[in-house]
């Protein structure tokens, strides 16, 4: 499905606004990845584009319809959300965690049935974390908390899904799953894809397009390419970084080092 956002603006003090003037439009299969520093509003975007939060001005619009257009029930049989993984007291098993992922497509009193399970349980395998099944929510990892929401927003085949920080507690190669799962999603099954991150590196090797958040107002969006240099990334994150390209695996990679914090030069000493 499509997804639009119309000149939208959000702050939660009056007169500063987290950002103003959003404006962008993702077609099916489009990847966008969310970047900017610690506090520059990156959830709050989320929470505004899927109506948790009402924006202060401006609209969000699916398949060009505005939200209100879509009942709350039939909105979420659409978008998937997975949330950043906190420290948490849920006492569910890791699948009745996943299964909560298919109540927009059950009736209101209907329980999930041995086809919801089945569901379940495929996805719990394809995240490698099948084994942790009867396991307790409370009672496992960090990383692994966040690959049991990442799998109850999947077993909700969603057509948009937003995901904050997806990747930020998972081990190496789990990062690595986690993109490749989102990157297949999107170029086989058109998911539209939103994506809070701060691994700009993440973003350069799965995203089409990004929106840099500058933590004052200001923003940037547009080709990944085209949005993520040397010169935003000073400008945003206050970073002196490197872009290179590398060849591997018959693949060309862009990838960002960063060198130093670009501090102002030190005031130059007095002669005496
Ligand atoms: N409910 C709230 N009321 C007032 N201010 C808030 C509220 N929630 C968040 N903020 C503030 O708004 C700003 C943006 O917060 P947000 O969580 O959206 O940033 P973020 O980019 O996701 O941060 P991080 O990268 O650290 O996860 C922060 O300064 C935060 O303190």
């Amino acid at each position: 499905m499509s997804l639009t956002i119309r000149n939208a603006s959000y702050g939660y003090r009056p007169g500063q606004p987290l950002f103003s003037g959003l404006d962008f439009a993702l077609s099916p299969g489009d990847i966008m990845a969310v970047l900017g520093p610690n506090g520059s509003g990156k959830t709050t975007l989320l929470n505004t584009i899927t109506g948790m939060m009402a924006w202060q001005q401006g609209e969000t619009r699916i398949n060009d319809k505005p939200l209100a257009a879509y009942g709350e029930r039939a909105l979420w049989r659409h978008i998937g959300y997975v949330p950043q993984a906190r420290a948490n007291a849920f006492a569910y098993s890791v699948l009745d965690m996943v299964l909560l992922g298919r109540a927009a497509h059950l009736g209101t009193f209907s329980r999930p049935g041995a086809k919801d399970r089945a569901l379940a349980r495929r996805v719990l395998e394809r995240l490698e974390i099948g084994h942790l099944e009867t396991a307790y929510c409370n009672a496992i990892s960090g990383g692994e908390l966040q690959l049991v929401f990442i799998a109850r927003a999947l077993i909700g085949e969603p057509s948009i899904l937003f995901l904050d920080e997806p990747e930020s507690h998972l081990d190496f190669k789990k990062q690595l799953i986690i993109l490749d799962i989102i990157e297949r999603l999107a170029r086989e099954d058109r998911l539209t894809c939103v994506m809070n991150t701060h691994f700009p590196n993440h973003a350069l090797r799965i995203a089409d397009s990004v929106l840099m958040l500058g933590g004052d107002g200001t923003h940037r969006f547009g080709p990944t390419n085209t949005v993520l240099t040397e010169d935003s990334i000073r400008a945003c994150f206050g970073v002196n970084a490197r872009i290179d390209t590398i060849v591997a695996e018959g693949r060309a990679m862009r990838a960002i080092y960063p060198v130093s914090l670009d501090r102002p030069p030190a005031p130059s000493q007095p002669e005496s």
